[in-house]
């Protein structure tokens, strides 16, 4: 079955919503709760230790209908049929996108060009438990003969971001090891983390899909240098792994061919975590909470695939985004987890989401002439609600925010965690409501700052109450949002899965970096010209 291919615009659904939102955008929720005692009710889905109260948004019962009519409309249920099973859905790379095959039990049968790939994922599933089960029980050791005590992952993108947010998201649940992120191509980054290490007793993993990548490959040429300064040739292999689809150039760089755990061109980067590229996560909090992730994600991948629309829950999240992007007009959105330990999240996310839907041609290449894409953005609460909350409460813009909670806290001091769930609960509050003149006024405010005081509340918020964080629930908060990602492509019948955004600027930074070493100047504008010779002047 081929991937759907409609101009969302032209639907039946589309036009309603048009219409229909001529009237809801003077609504204010305040008054459609007033008069329906049962919204909240209506408009919560609960599922596993998930609780989504999408209640808080501007829509009635006829949006919700006229938003699962466009899920219809655009063969939404066609679209997830075909990425399940693994049809060539990326067509613009030519690839298949299986990142729910990682996570799959093993019992499953997925096939790309005629074979199962499940018997190959477990494969090397099995190679990543015994080695994690090999490093953090000491009995893998460095070229001194020492247990290793630090793990350094070299990688940028989806070959950083996801492990290094959950690796940070789950630190409650981590081992005895010390994992560092080396990412960026400023030598600070490397500088800083060589600093804190002990060649004898670090084990590097290299991340890189392609193994071409300009960042991940200086980060690790540096550490391999830095290495030799202590050790020999041959010690590379005690030390150095890598994760990657291009075999023939980790060989090159020197790692042993035992130390390769392989990935495949139908996982990409940016929903890579699942896969070898999730190594770090294993060896930080061991392999039996890095499974847990994955059969969390696996747990949504069910809901996501066999749930009825109305009580799906990334159908549901993706359809009320669509309604803001393209009806509303709000062009960003943030995500705030009332939880410390999920500081990465929106960071990851916005690859996720921003690589994935920033596009503007259509699937017939042809220009888009509707909104595409969310701008992602956000902080953990309370810190956020200190920093830029003012603008969300009383700015001209709107923004929708997904409000992220858990019930239950992991540090166990319930008075922390009462004050904390209290500022996550009355923010969306706030936030629904506002505050009128009326009762500005009540609170005895002097006449001349009255204006200020006022909050127009109506603004919409998601409250995704989950009962703990644990590897598992983690794993179906991220599939969750990468569902999310899926659906929106679908319905604005864009790629979601290539990212030649991102070539342009590479191509051009390693043109300007053969002139550095040229006594001329090529032929740029002025502007990048005067800069270049500035910094050759001055270098
Ligand atoms: O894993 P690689 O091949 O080094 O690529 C890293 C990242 O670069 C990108 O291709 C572009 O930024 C991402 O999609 C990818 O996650």
């Amino acid at each position: 079955m081929p991937l759907p291919n409609i101009n969302p615009t032209t639907t039946n659904s589309w036009k309603k919503l048009q219409e229909h939102f001529n009237y809801i955008k003077d609504v204010h929720m305040k008054d459609l709760f007033a008069e329906d005692k049962n919204r909240a009710n209506e408009f919560t889905i609960k599922w596993d230790d998930f609780y989504v109260d999408f209640s808080k948004n501007r829509i009635t019962e006829d949006t919700f209908k006229y938003l699962l009519e466009l899920a219809e409309d655009v063969k939404l249920k066609e679209a997830i049929e075909s990425q399940f099973s693994g049809e060539i859905i990326n067509i613009t790379e030519g690839r298949a996108v299986l990142h729910t095959a990682l996570r799959a039990p093993e019992s499953y049968n997925v096939t790309v060009d005629g074979e199962n790939v499940l018997p190959e994922i477990y494969k090397v599933k099995n190679k990543i438990k015994a080695f994690t089960s090999e490093v953090v029980n000491g009995e893998r050791k460095g070229f001194t003969g020492k247990a290793f005590t630090d793990v350094v992952n070299i990688g940028i993108g989806g070959s950083d971001l996801g492990p290094a947010m959950v690796v940070d998201s789950l630190q409650y649940y981590k081992n005895h090891l010390t994992t560092h992120f080396v990412s960026n191509v400023d030598g600070d980054h490397v500088n800083e983390v060589i600093k804190k290490l002990d060649p004898e007793t670090t084990l590097f993993v290299v991340v890189s899909k392609t193994f071409t990548t300009q960042e991940t490959l200086s980060n690790a040429n540096t550490i391999k240098a830095w290495f030799l300064k202590y050790a020999s040739e041959a010690d590379i292999a005690k030390h150095f792994v890598a994760v990657s689809t291009n075999i023939d150039s980790v060989k090159n760089f020197g790692i042993d061919p035992n130390n390769i755990f392989p990935m495949w061109d139908w996982v990409g980067g940016r929903f890579s975590l699942w896969s070898a590229v999730g190594l770090s996560i294993s060896l930080a909090v061991g392999y039996d909470n890095y499974d847990s992730l994955l059969k969390g994600a696996h747990k949504m991948d069910t809901h996501f695939k066999n749930e009825d629309f109305e009580n799906n829950i990334p159908v549901v999240l993706a359809l009320i985004s669509v309604w803001y992007n393209n009806f509303f007009n709000a062009e960003s959105e943030a995500v705030i987890p009332y939880s410390q330990y999920l500081n990465q999240f929106a960071t990851y996310l916005q690859q996720g989401i921003m690589e994935s839907n920033g596009k503007s041609i259509d699937r017939n290449g042809n220009p888009i002439d509707y909104e595409t894409g969310t701008l992602i953005w956000g902080e953990p609460g309370t810190n956020s609600q200190h920093a830029f909350f003012q603008l969300i409460h009383q700015g001209t813009k709107l923004i929708p925010a997904d409000f992220i909670g858990f019930t239950k806290s992991l540090h166990g001091n319930q008075d922390h965690q009462d004050k904390l769930i209290s500022n996550f609960l009355a923010q969306t509050e706030a936030l629904l409501n506002g505050k009128t003149e009326a009762e500005v006024v009540a609170e005895g405010t002097r006449e001349d700052i009255i204006p200020f005081k006022i909050f127009q509340g109506n603004k919409p918020t998601n409250t995704i109450f989950i009962n703990k964080l644990s590897p598992e629930s983690l794993g179906k908060l991220i599939a969750m949002y990468e569902h999310k990602i899926f659906v929106q492509g679908v319905i604005w019948n864009i790629f979601s899965y290539d990212q030649f955004g991102v070539e342009l600027g590479k191509q051009l930074a390693s043109k300007i970096l053969k002139e550095f070493n040229n006594a001329s100047v090529d032929n740029h504008d002025s502007s990048t010209s005067n800069l270049l010779s500035h910094y050759k002047k001055l270098k």
